[in-house]
């Protein structure tokens, strides 16, 4: 099956910032996708990118099949899109914005609106510039679903949403990816993306730092803390196929997170000369995401085993 979106070395350049750095990113269909991503990580830039409102400065991306930057309208057409501040025209009620929308759609389109609307308990002749945000986030939800689109992209969606419709909304995500359809979510939220997401990606400083399916990431990556007996002692860099993705010292003890951990390298670290305890385990997914937007990543090994070097004094 084609991917429903992919990304190849996609950079943005602003005046005083680069907010995308060579993203790479497959999506398959059927699957609900979540980018995370500190404040200011690029997230949004992607998805602008991603619905053709932003041309990219380099690199390509296509959605459904299509290149936003060369047909953005098709690509807005074929998919459900909310922006993190969605623009609605603010002197219409919520059954004319619902009646409008849907002069550009099928029959079905105001039937499922409706729907929506009843469900969310919002009324219907009540003008969206006296709604609440999360009433706001409501309609904006209801008239980007009511299309049934293949493809759903949300920015910080349940932003605004109270806990009972948030959960309510995700588990809506699950269903629609049970169906075959395809959900890109972006949030803060790591609780929210556990519940729902198949795959994750990190973005951390306009670089994916981090891409895979989640179960496979719970199960991957660990804290590893070492005890030495002087704080300046050096200790062996691990070997391939590990990837190191933050490394921490305070005094006499170093926090690494690492990806793809093989026990023979806690061994190895146990039998190191100087080291007085090694603990490891599974790392939770916020502990992973503070691991990889924490500052620069630390440089990888090239290839095997770097031999342990001896206390710098
Ligand atoms: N139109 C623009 N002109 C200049 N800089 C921009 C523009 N849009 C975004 N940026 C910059 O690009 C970087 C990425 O911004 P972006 O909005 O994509 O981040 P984000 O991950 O969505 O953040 P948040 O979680 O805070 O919404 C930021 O440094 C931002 O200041």
């Amino acid at each position: 099956m084609q991917p429903v979106i992919t990304a190849k070395q996609l950079t943005m350049h602003f005046r005083r910032c680069e907010a995308l750095r060579g993203v790479d990113l497959q999506i398959e269909p059927g699957t609900v996708f979540a980018l995370l991503g500190e404040n200011g990580a690029g997230k949004t830039t992607l998805i602008r990118i991603l619905t053709g409102f932003q041309k990219p400065s380099s690199g390509a991306c296509t959605v459904a099949g299509v290149d936003p930057s060369k047909d953005p309208l098709a690509v807005r057409r074929s998919i459900g899109y909310v922006s993190d501040s969605p623009a609605l025209y603010d002197w219409m009620t919520v059954a004319q914005i619902g009646g409008f929308a849907a002069s550009f759609y099928d029959r079905e389109f105001l039937t499922r609106y409706e729907e929506s609307i009843r469900r969310y308990e919002i009324t219907a002749d009540q003008k969206i510039k006296h709604l609440s945000k999360g009433q706001r986030a409501k309609v904006a939800l209801s008239l980007s679903l009511a299309h049934d689109p293949a493809l759903l992209i949300l920015d910080e969606p349940t932003s605004g949403l109270d806990p009972k419709v948030r959960r309510s909304f995700l588990e809506s995500m699950i269903d629609r990816a049970a169906t075959g359809r395809t959900v890109f979510l972006s949030s803060h939220q790591i609780s929210e993306v556990e519940r729902v997401a198949d795959t994750i990606a990190i973005l951390h400083r306009g670089k994916i730092v981090l891409h895979g399916p989640l179960a496979e990431i719970r199960q991957s990556i660990w804290q590893v803390v070492v005890d030495v007996d002087d704080p300046l002692r050096a200790i062996a860099v691990m070997p391939e196929p590990a990837q190191v993705l933050s490394e921490e010292t305070a005094g006499a003890q170093r926090q690494i997170f690492v990806r793809h951990l093989d026990p023979s390298m806690i061994d190895e670290l146990r039998r190191t000369p100087g080291v007085v305890d090694v603990r490891h385990r599974v790392a939770t997914l916020e502990e992973t995401f503070v691991a990889c937007t924490s500052g620069e990543l630390p440089a990888q090994p090239s290839i095997a085993s770097v031999p342990v070097r001896e206390a710098v004094q």
